[in-house]
């Protein structure tokens, strides 16, 4: 079985996409939603509910689940027919469509292998289920309007799509209310918690508490975190006498890392970061492939042209989001995306969707100059070119000569003329080169945004890196800000980055450059979705603004993790800080990259806490 790609839609969650189809999705999945951890890949999660019980579970379905389950095979419920017809009453053309599609058998091996051809961003995603076969004569004809712009265009376009996936979603969703029912009747059997308070830690001091605490059948694991956060969302009632707040969550930590493979530092610091039934969300987003995005390469084309060649090909897809305008989500492909006569010749790009959004923030404006200061493999530059049209002069640059050969490569197969490649460590900005209108850094990082691509993160990060990291972070927004030109006609922005989660490496390294650089104020990103940024975390305050910085996160918005900054500079960059000798002064001791403290403020201790 190839990779199940998710459905639901990316960015902010719509009545429409919400209500009716990814409630649904996200129970639903197939071998590839655990690739994080070996241990999950064993459990009858509720995705995989009904492979696993038959392997599992000793316990036989409550009679309820069993009937449940019956029933809901042949017919779809009210409900269901109920969704289906709200998301086709208001168009009439919309149903015609519907009627011409035909639902095709699944190919997701192309789909892999076309992931695997990208040699730009990669994603994954989650289905199993119909594809459009463009050489059906029945095949749908999806109907675009002349403008590209024009919602009708993206409308007509999802509907299509929704419109053939409907017939099997329908079916999926009641198959999947059934299997939830079960799957909740069974867990209440298994800890009666329809009648008592979930029974964890046990008495304390007693020694059936010592039993409690001992690792539970693998197969009961789920059930027991699933107990352990409904305890600590509501301690007062549900709490065993004698058994502190604290108890619970080594408890509920100690399970999350045999769960889901985390360690116990990686777990913790991401735990810390929701409430309990957040961080559960966020853990089992996790374990989920996000969905496979295309970017139209408006440079050469325009996203209705595309999505018609390639649905011509067979690919099911539909546009990412209101959000977007050259996003496209696929769902299916009998083709491998990699490799098609339109991807060849730069037709689009392979590229995660909330990657997209610093460059929506940042906002390109024709002729200006723009430095990229982190930019390989060029999913960014690219797109910043593209809203450029070609015009003014992009800097990209990486450190990395290896990455920087993608990057290359992507400048040339997407047709972008007017950028220029650079190999600095980018601490060395301005120094090379300053005076730019506006300044990306898309700053390296941990990648806890990015868990479910690389699952490794759950184990190969530690304390050290939480301090290395935010100190590189800290010292290259530092040359970004110098970087830019406050008295630009169009511009003075910096945006700021990256795939990570936590606060170190983000709202801390925001913060610490707001104090150093007075010279610049955080403005509002412009992005229409999005979490606040925190403005205190664990006891430390944060500038006010940071509010207008913005968090995405996979459980919530199903893109990867994200956290997006933007600046204005306002002033010029003090004398004593644009000197060569400054920076010059930062290659000094440093163990990231090579840099150490940023001269003139020496304070290093500074770079390495919030
Ligand atoms: C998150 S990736 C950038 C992705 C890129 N912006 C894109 O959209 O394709 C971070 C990049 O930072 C680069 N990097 C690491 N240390 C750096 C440094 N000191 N200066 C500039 N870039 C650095 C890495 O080589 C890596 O390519």
């Amino acid at each position: 079985m190839g990779p199940s790609r998710a459905r639901s839609h990316q960015g902010p969650p719509e009545p429409l996409h919400e209500s009716k189809f990814s409630g649904s999705k996200k129970r639903k999945g197939g071998a590839n939603d655990s690739r994080g951890s070996k241990r999950k890949k064993d459990l009858p999660t509720a995705p995989a509910a009904k492979k696993s019980k038959s392997k599992f579970q000793d316990s036989k379905p409550a009679p309820k689940a069993a009937k449940a389950k019956k029933s809901a095979t042949p017919k779809p419920s009210k409900e269901v027919e109920n969704a289906k017809k709200s998301l086709f009453e208001d168009s009439e053309e919309d149903e015609v469509i519907d009627d011409k599609l035909e639902l095709e058998s699944d190919d997701d091996d192309e789909v892999e292998k076309a992931q695997k051809l990208g040699d730009d961003f990669l994603a994954g995603g989650d289905s199993d289920s119909e594809i459009y076969d463009s050489d059906d004569e029945n095949a749908p004809r999806p109907v675009f309007s002349d403008d590209e712009d024009e919602s009708d265009a993206e409308e007509k376009l999802t509907a299509a799509n929704i419109a053939g996936l409907s017939r099997k979603l329908d079916m999926q969703k009641a198959i999947e209310e059934a299997e939830a029912a079960a799957e909740l009747a069974e867990s209440q059997m298994q800890t009666n918690i329809a009648e008592d308070k979930p029974r964890i830690l046990g008495d304390a001091g007693a020694e059936d508490g010592a039993t409690a605490m001992a690792p539970p059948d693998i197969t009961l694991l789920r059930t027991r975190i699933a107990d352990t956060i409904r305890v600590l969302e509501d301690f007062k009632n549900l709490h065993e006498d004698g058994r502190s707040r604290a108890e619970y969550t080594a408890q509920l930590i100690k399970d999350v890392c045999e769960y889901y493979g985390y360690s116990p530092f990686m777990a913790e610091k991401l735990y810390q970061l929701f409430s309990p039934a957040e961080a559960f969300s966020f853990f089992e987003a996790n374990e989920k492939q996000r969905p496979l995005v295309i970017r139209t390469n408006t440079l050469k084309t325009a996203r209705r042209e595309l999505a018609q060649a390639l649905i011509n090909r067979g690919v099911t897809l539909e546009p990412v989001g209101k959000w977007s305008k050259v996003g496209l989500q696929v769902f299916e492909s009998s083709v491998p995306l990699g490799a098609t006569p339109e991807y060849l010749a730069g037709h689009y790009i392979l590229q995660a969707a909330s990657s997209f959004l610093p460059v929506m923030a940042l906002a390109p404006q024709l002729n200006e100059r723009i430095l990229d200061m982190a930019a390989a493999p060029g999913g960014k530059t690219t797109y910043i070119s593209a809203l450029m049209k070609n015009t003014g002069c992009v800097f990209a640059n990486d450190p990395s000569r290896d990455r920087a050969r993608g990057l290359i490569g992507n400048i040339h197969r997407l047709g972008v003329k007017n950028t220029v490649v650079c190999n600095y460590d980018a601490r060395e900005f301005p120094k090379v080169i300053g005076g730019f209108d506006r300044v990306l850094l898309d700053a390296p990082c941990s990648g806890t945004g990015v868990i479910s691509k690389d699952p490794s993160v759950k184990t190969n990060k530690d304390e050290k890196d939480f301090m290395v990291l935010p100190h590189l972070q800290k010292q290259l927004l530092l040359c970004a800000i110098d970087s830019v030109d406050h008295a630009s006609k169009t511009g003075g922005y910096i945006v700021y980055s990256t795939c990570s989660v936590t606060v170190e490496e983000n709202e801390g390294v925001v913060d610490y450059a707001l104090r150093k650089r007075p010279n610049v104020k955080l403005v509002e990103t412009g992005l229409t979705f999005g979490t606040p940024g925190f403005t205190s975390f664990r006891g430390k305050k944060f500038d006010e603004k940071l509010k207008w910085t913005r968090r995405f996160y996979p459980h919530m918005y199903n893109v990867d993790g994200f956290f997006v900054a933007k600046f204005k500079k306002v002033g010029p960059t003090p004398q004593a800080k644009a000197t060569p000798s400054e920076v010059n002064a930062t290659d000094g001791g440093g163990e990231a990259a090579g840099g150490g403290g940023e001269a003139g403020d020496g304070d290093e201790s500074e770079f390495r806490g919030f």
